[in-house]
């Protein structure tokens, strides 16, 4: 637990990234870990991860991330790696409607090989490339918004690696997504009478995860936010 931690320490947080291959799940780590953007990256194969320090709301954290290789292909050079994941990203492109309708596999994927049983895992919904031109757009920030909020998903944001939009804030709002269901874990294990004392014989239950949302999506080249009962 966070208060447990040594002074002046970075929490490090594990974040794994998903989503189809081509999706943009490489430029978005290396623009967020080296602002950096290679317009001809490879297809990932496997998985690598980076580390990159991050202050969000007066705590630092230390964010592990493992870019993971999209193809069904090397699906099980990447399946080892979801164990002990605090966070996961799952990312498609706008203008690819096929990447959108896979973020329900790339879920159960996940839950089954990090073998997670709860429904409210901080996961957090990425549409990248919101660069590219409105014609061209094949997924609406709507329909986003209702598959989030039908799959206990209660963030989701649109990116550009390409023009570093949002990225960061991908990132940030990832870690406050990993904060509110630590602070929901808290509420849940001093409900259940456990005080600072944590019985590691009883299981804990983390159903009672708000239905809150927060949207950060917003026109082909624009940025603007939508945020529905935030309480951040
Ligand atoms: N327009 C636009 N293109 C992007 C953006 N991000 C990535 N791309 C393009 O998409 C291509 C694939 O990006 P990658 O980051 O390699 O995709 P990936 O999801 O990691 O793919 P796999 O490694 O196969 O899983 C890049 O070579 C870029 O040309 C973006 O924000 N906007």
């Amino acid at each position: 637990m966070t208060n447990m931690r040594p002074p002046n320490k970075n929490v490090l947080l594990k974040v794994v990234i998903l989503g189809d291959g081509g999706v943009g799940k490489s430029c978005l780590m290396n623009r967020f870990v080296s602002n950096l953007y290679d317009e001809s990256s490879f297809h990932t194969i496997g998985v690598e991860f980076l580390n990159k320090d991050i202050q969000v709301d007066n705590e630092r954290y230390t964010l592990q991330i493992w870019d993971t290789a999209g193809q069904e292909r090397f699906k099980a050079l990447r399946t080892p790696f979801y164990r002990g994941t605090d966070i996961c990203l799952l990312s498609y492109a706008i203008d690819d409607r096929e990447s959108f309708t896979s973020l329900k596999q790339w879920r159960e994927e996940f839950l089954r090989y990090a073998d997670i049983k709860s429904d409210y895992f901080p996961f957090i919904v990425v549409g990248n490339k919101n660069d590219i031109d409105a014609s061209l757009r094949k997924v609406s920030v709507e329909e986003v918004s209702e598959w989030c909020q039908e799959n206990h998903i209660s963030a989701f944001i649109e990116t550009s690696a390409k023009t570093s939009t949002n990225v960061y804030e991908a990132f940030a709002l990832a870690v406050r997504q990993w904060q509110k269901s630590e602070r929901t874990t808290e509420r849940e294990l001093r409900a259940q009478g456990h005080g600072d004392t944590i019985d590691l014989t009883k299981t804990v239950n983390l159903n009672a995860q708000s239905n809150r949302f927060c949207c950060i999506g917003g026109g082909t080249s624009g940025n603007s936010t939508n945020n529905f009962n935030d309480d951040d």
